[in-house]
């Protein structure tokens, strides 16, 4: 079982509710856990207090634990000796509320929402207070917030006073970045034990600030299952394959890249380069013969494979059949940057994947398929190595089938696959990765829009499909078909460049081809390409920078990611 590491591992309210409990049933009692939490939480408030020069903290509080934790964290400001007072939002005075009844045992001032339809108290508390805590709401927010409290957070909003947000900032749905309608825009958030997804996952993330973790103490026993990875620089690092100092070029792998069109030349120069770039030995760039000239010109590090075509822009079956003859030496295949969705090239990836049309069905397999026995005499049909072939199939074909390394399938590869039926009968349970932005990923589930809670929608499509699927945005989400799930929360326009999609997919056909498994390989490739782009970022700002920055920065991040961490 996966050991439980802060800031490794992200969990939901459900989650965080089931380790609590265990922690219970183990003899910690709720006021421990609060006790402990809400030191955390206190002392990084602290910190920041003590710096202002005549300090006044206002702690909002809420009626469920999330308000009783602020309570706690009133009561170690008081005992630091800072002027605190509370401004309570339903929750009324009740004996056994003991966070209450101790806060009020330190005579800490009280004002109640209740009384204060106008909030004039509120407007009052905030122009006499130069810091805020917010702990109206925590991870129990899961439905719209009532126009009263929507109120009181605008104005907390209003007032600019830097706020720190207990657990969550209130308003942020914690397992999924939704906002319910307003959300305390917080300077600081302080997690109780662990991240949320919520914490990683936009529009929400972007009013989290500055995160940190109050530690709590994980029941020995923990063995829930963890199953999302926060990708950070440990995490991602952790992932990085050996490089032998004695290994040769085969021993980093081959990658065939099928990519390009006479319209998008580029994606295949930056899919390819990327692949080289991700550190895989040898890359063969399959591109149409209309762009194959201009290409060789400037792109010299990669070997060629021209496909012909109908005409310049539609690639032919017959392409399919020249990418089956030279695949036997290759560890990972990309399909789809800047190829075009025309006809010719529909039937192209159909017939390259073994989804040919009724009539004239093609064996295709997956490379370490039980059933398929690599063929010593190549004569036809496709499959992937890993693949189980229904054996009518292989019986209609007139020759052997081909194997297909693992495959990474990107931009018009994936909008050609939206217009097969059934497309992934094919590749389920196959070492398949598939890397849509939120339009694609759309189009491939047949929606006019993907629903909000984008893990959920990563989660369900990876089991439904049976593969790797990686849900590109400013977080982007990487679900495997067994429920594990990678989130990369560090938005950075300067990735948000025409081209950046092509260079993630080389990248991430490279690790498959250095022997990584699809999840792995995907959050690595996420993982990187958010290094390259920080490096972008860093060095050249993030406006007016282009893909190829993020191409030429990738040695770097390698290097940052393998020598040391970013300054
Ligand atoms: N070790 C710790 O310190 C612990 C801390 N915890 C804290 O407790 C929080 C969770 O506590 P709760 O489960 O009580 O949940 P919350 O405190 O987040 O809020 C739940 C309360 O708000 C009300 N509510 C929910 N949505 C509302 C809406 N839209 N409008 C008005 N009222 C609404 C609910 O009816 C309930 O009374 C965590 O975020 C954390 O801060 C808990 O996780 C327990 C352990
Ligand atoms: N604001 C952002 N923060 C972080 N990453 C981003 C942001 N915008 C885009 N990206 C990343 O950049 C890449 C864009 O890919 P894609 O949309 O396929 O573009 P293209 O097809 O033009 O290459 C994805 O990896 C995405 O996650
Ligand atoms: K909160």
């Amino acid at each position: 079982m996966p050991k439980i590491v802060p800031g490794y591992h992200i969990t939901t309210a459900a989650q965080i509710r089931a380790i609590e409990q265990r922690a219970v049933d183990e003899g910690a009692t709720w006021p421990d856990l609060m006790a402990e939490a809400s030191r955390g939480m206190a002392d990084v408030g602290l910190t920041v207090i003590a710096k202002q020069p005549n300090p006044a903290v206002l702690v909002l509080v809420g009626s469920g634990n999330n308000g009783g934790d602020a309570l706690v964290i009133a009561r170690h400001i008081k005992e630091a000796d800072f002027p605190v007072s509370c401004y309570l939002y339903k929750r009324k005075p009740q004996a056994d509320d003991w966070p209450f009844a101790a806060a009020q045992a330190e005579a800490i001032p009280m004002s109640f929402a209740a009384d204060d339809s106008q909030n004039q108290q509120l407007q009052q508390l905030l122009q006499t207070s130069t810091f805020v805590i917010d702990g109206l709401f925590g991870i129990g927010l899961s439905r719209p917030l009532a126009a009263d409290v929507a109120h009181i957070i605008d104005l907390v909003n209003a007032s600019k006073l830097p706020v720190l947000a207990v657990d969550v900032p209130s308003g942020l749905d914690a397992d999924n970045g939704k906002i319910w309608g307003t959300i305390i825009n917080a300077a600081y958030t302080v997690a109780a034990g662990l991240t949320k997804r919520g914490h990683h996952l936009y529009p929400g993330a972007a009013y989290v600030g500055k995160l940190a973790i109050a530690p709590f103490t994980l029941p020995d026993s923990m063995e829930e299952p963890m199953t999302t990875t926060e990708l950070n620089l440990a995490t991602i690092r952790s992932l990085v394959p050996a490089r032998p100092v004695d290994g040769h070029k085969d021993t980093f792998g081959r990658v065939m890249v099928v990519a390009g069109s006479y319209l998008y030349p580029g994606a295949a120069w930056l899919a390819a380069t990327a692949a080289a770039r991700s550190g895989a030995g040898v890359v063969t760039l399959a591109c149409p013969r209309s762009i194959y000239g201009s290409t060789a010109a400037h792109l010299h590090e990669v070997t060629y494979l021209p496909l012909p075509e109908v005409e310049p822009g539609e690639l032919t079956e017959a392409a399919a059949k020249l990418v089956h003859e030279k695949l036997a030496k290759y560890k990972a295949l990309l399909v789809g940057p800047g190829l075009g969705t025309e006809t010719g090239t529909g039937d192209f990836l159909r017939a390259l994947i073994g989804l040919a049309s009724s009539k004239r069905r093609l064996g295709v397999g997956f490379l370490g398929s039980n059933e398929l026995e690599l063929p010593t005499k190549r004569k036809g049909g496709v499959g992937f190595g890993l693949a189980a072939r229904p054996k009518e199939e292989a019986k209609a074909e007139e020759e052997g089938p081909v194997v297909l390394p693992p495959l990474v399938i990107d931009a018009d590869g994936l909008n050609i696959l939206a217009t097969i039926e059934h497309w992934e009968e094919k590749l389920r349970d196959q070492p398949v990765v598939l890397t849509p932005h939120i339009g694609e990923m759309a189009r491939l589930l047949g929606e006019e829009k993907i629903g909000e809670d984008h893990p959920q929608v990563a989660l369900e499509a990876a089991a439904r499909w049976g593969v790797t699927v990686v849900l590109k945005s400013a977080h982007t989400i990487i679900a495997s078909p067994d429920g594990r799930l990678a989130l990369h929360g560090l938005a950075n326009p300067a990735l948000a460049t025409a081209g950046s999609g092509d260079i993630l997919a080389g990248l991430t056909a490279g690790l498959l081809a250095q022997g990584l498994a699809p999840f792995e390989a995907a959050q690595l490739a996420v993982g990187v390409h958010g290094v390259a782009g920080a490096l972008v970022r860093e060095e050249l700002g993030e406006r007016g920078t282009i893909a190829s920055d993020i191409l030429n920065r990738l040695p770097l991040a390698w290097r940052k990611l393998t020598e040391g961490g970013l300054k």
